[in-house]
């Protein structure tokens, strides 16, 4: 394991060393660039990053640790040029492998790979983004043909928000709907839902628009404006019956479709493919999240305001109101580190067996992580920003840009909302097979001994205040637990009582906040479990004594912010004035080791590119920033 670990340093080293050699390709922060222009840079980073023989489709291919950690890398280096490389690698070229066959692998791969085949992932269009199975597009066999005409059917179907689609794209894999020939002879066609062709858009010599493709440019967006977004509109455009990327089914030359999967595994299948592409979302908005607590760390430790009468003024960090807002972010940070690098295992080990148990529980948990990842960083980018003064809100120290680039991470690959419900959906699931003897996977094993845990403590524990109950770990987990196993019994009574009213459909909406409760609230206790095992893990004794503060921190804030705790007596008043005095001591414990800790993320200075957050400006914190708005460098 530590050989791996050297192995993903050395990764790092090198790919910051090569944007310190060159500099020209890290987006300029103090001049606003054309979209035309922030698109060009991205082009070269990608191409600095393929030419230096970081080949993300190789990566894609047999290292998948390697892929989701230059996504982490790469975050704080530009999110354009980190999500235009997941358009082209994880979705377009994961797309064809995925659900392409041996032959589509090898016609494509090489020229996915090298970048000779820009390409997209046509699936949202202006109706429906969220709702897959709504999709209008379609794609008709013409059996005399031999051919695919895909068109759109009308305006709601354009394809939207297409990614590399607007200037770069020669093809795409297109998610329309599959009608056939019904095989009685009737005359009438059957429609198999939404499948994925392969659709060229340009011509490849010329990158002339093809017959029948129009696409426009969706212009200027809140941010990543390095990324060529379009609307795409078909008409009559013809592809081989080959194209359809036919892993999960297959039509033959006649028009006879065949599948060995149900329509709702097939679906699922297809829907596979976004998996990939979340969990590195969250791994790069993890590392968006290190970059801006290293930024508001760092300056909020030398930052001086105020002071007692007799004695100088004190840093903003010895402040409890700004302790309070950056340790307990802090050690969501780390408990993330440690949760998106338990996803990567459960990914890699995924698509090592095809286990479908372990299919849907990696679906379900990079559904949830995503969701909770990419809101919390939103949210913290905010706070980060507001702890850094006036000085936070100058472009130079890029909240602006990372806040514009990063803020739909809560969106596309999956609405939070939406995504967070699979979670519980999921749960749901597990909680009824428990009752039908089957068996519960790993993830969801606590739901096994659930009776037990959503059985109120008995009053002495309820009661008991010492810290070192409240730092307990059993306690700890238990009690997060707890909340989800209570959640989920509730809202499984709740669903049934309402669906026998309501039916299914608005049954669910009548519960929904209880049901994004419930998902918040595992994939919380997922992330101590994860911490605890890093912290567990640890050999430095130094080290492990911070990270049990702030695993320790993770999960007490949270059962102090929960009315859930209180409301079945789980706490009793005084053990919540004793647990909310200790996080004020763990904020201030923390506080003293708070600048090693995001040193730890070791993001160099010409990354991360915020003056008054530089590692070099902590002894004389204003000379990088002065420098950077013109004034001559202090002698
Ligand atoms: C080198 C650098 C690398 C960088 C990498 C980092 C960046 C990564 C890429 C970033 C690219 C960003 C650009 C943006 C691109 C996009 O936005 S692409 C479009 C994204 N769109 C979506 O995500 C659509 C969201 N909607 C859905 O996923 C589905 O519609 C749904 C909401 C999940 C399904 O809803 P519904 O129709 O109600 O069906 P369900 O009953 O819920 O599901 C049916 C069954 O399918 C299972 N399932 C669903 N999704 C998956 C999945 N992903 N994997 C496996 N299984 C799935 C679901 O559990 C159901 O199963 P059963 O219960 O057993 O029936
Ligand atoms: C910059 C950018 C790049 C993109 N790149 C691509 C790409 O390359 N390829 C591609 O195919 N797509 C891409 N997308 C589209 C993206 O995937 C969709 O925007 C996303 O899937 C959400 O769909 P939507 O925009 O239609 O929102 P909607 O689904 O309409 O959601 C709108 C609101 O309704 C809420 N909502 C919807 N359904 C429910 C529900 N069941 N319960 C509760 N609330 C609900 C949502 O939470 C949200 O707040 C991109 C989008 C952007 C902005």
């Amino acid at each position: 394991m530590e050989h791996y670990l050297d192995d993903l340093r050395s990764l790092k080293l090198e790919v910051y060393e090569l944007f310190r050699q060159h500099p020209d390709l890290l987006p300029p922060v103090l001049e606003a660039l054309t979209k035309e222009q922030q698109r060009d840079l991205v082009r070269k980073c990608m191409h600095c990053i393929l030419d230096a023989g970081y080949s993300p489709m190789f990566f894609f291919n047999t290292d998948f640790k390697k892929y989701f950690y230059l996504a982490e890398l790469l975050s704080m280096i530009d999110l354009s040029t980190t999500v235009k490389l997941g358009v082209q690698y994880s979705l377009w070229g994961g797309s064809v492998m995925n659900l392409g066959t041996e032959r589509h692998r090898k016609q494509y791969f090489e020229d996915i790979d090298k970048l000779r085949l820009p390409g997209c992932f046509a699936m949202t269009e202006l109706r429906h983004g969220s709702n897959v199975a709504a999709l209008q597009t379609e794609a008709v066999l013409d059996v005399a043909t031999d051919e695919w005409v895909i068109n759109t059917p009308d305006d709601g179907a354009l394809k939207w928000w297409i990614g590399n689609a607007a200037e770069d794209g020669k093809m795409g894999t297109v998610f329309a709907r599959l009608k056939v020939p019904a095989p009685d002879g009737s005359g009438a066609v059957d429609d198999h839902g939404v499948h994925a062709f392969i659709v060229p858009l340009r011509d490849m010599a010329s990158h002339e628009l093809l017959p029948g493709v129009d696409i426009r440019d969706c212009g200027y967006k809140v941010g990543l404006n390095g990324i060529d977004n379009g609307m795409l509109r078909f008409t009559n455009v013809r592809v081989a019956r080959e194209n359809l990327l036919d892993r999960f089914a297959t039509v033959e030359r006649g028009g006879k479709y065949s599948s060995p999967f149900t329509a709702s595994k097939r679906f699922a299948a297809t829907l596979g493919e976004l998996t990939g592409g979340r969990v590195g979302l969250t791994t790069a908005s993890v590392g968006v999240l290190k970059g801006a607590l290293t930024i508001a760390v760092r300056y909020g430790a030398q930052r001086q305001q105020f002071g007692p009468p007799d004695g100088s003024e004190i840093a903003v960090l010895d402040y409890q109101s700004q302790q309070q807002k950056l340790m307990p972010m802090l050690a969501t940070c780390y408990a993330l580190h440690f949760t998106k690098n338990f996803l990567i295992e459960q990914y890699v080990e995924m698509k090592r067996t095809k286990d479908e148990e372990l299919v849907a529980d990696v679906h379900s948990l990079s559904a949830g992580l995503k969701a909770y990842t990419t809101g919390y960083t939103a949210s913290a980018l905010s706070i980060c920003r507001e702890c850094c003064g006036g000085h936070g809100y100058a472009a130079v120290n890029r909240f602006g840009a990372l806040r514009s680039d990063h803020d739909i991470f809560q969106t596309f690959e999956g609405d939070n909302t939406v995504l967070l419900q699979q979670v519980a959906a999921m749960l749901l699931k597990r909680y009824k097979e428990q009752f039908s003897g089957a068996p519960i996977s790993a993830t969801y094993n606590y739901l096994r001994q659930w009776a037990a845990d959503t059985l109120p403590p008995n009053p002495l524990v309820s009661h008991e205040t010492d810290m070192r109950h409240l730092r307990d770990p059993a306690f700890l987990v238990r009690s997060l637990r707890y909340r989800t196993a209570r959640l989920l019994h509730t809202a499984a009574l709740r669903l049934r009582k309402h669906t026998r009213r309501l039916g299914s459909f608005h049954a669910w909406n009548k519960c929904l906040p209880h049901l994004l409760a419930l998902s918040r609230a595992h994939i919380e206790s997922v992330m101590l479990d994860c911490f605890l095992e890093g912290v567990n893990k640890c050999v430095d004794a130094e080290c492990r004594k911070a990270l049990k503060a702030m695993a320790d921190l993770f999960a007490l804030q949270r059962i102090q912010s929960d009315i859930i705790f209180r409301n079945d007596d789980y706490v009793a008043p005084e053990k919540q004035k004793a647990i909310q005095r200790l996080i004020e001591i763990l904020c201030s414990e923390l506080r003293s080791v708070a600048v090693p800790l995001v040193d730890a993320f070791s993001i160099p200075d010409h990354i991360l590119r915020a003056p008054i957050g530089l590692a070099s400006g902590q002894s004389d914190p204003y000379s990088a920033y002065l420098q950077s708005m013109g004034y001559a460098a202090s002698a």
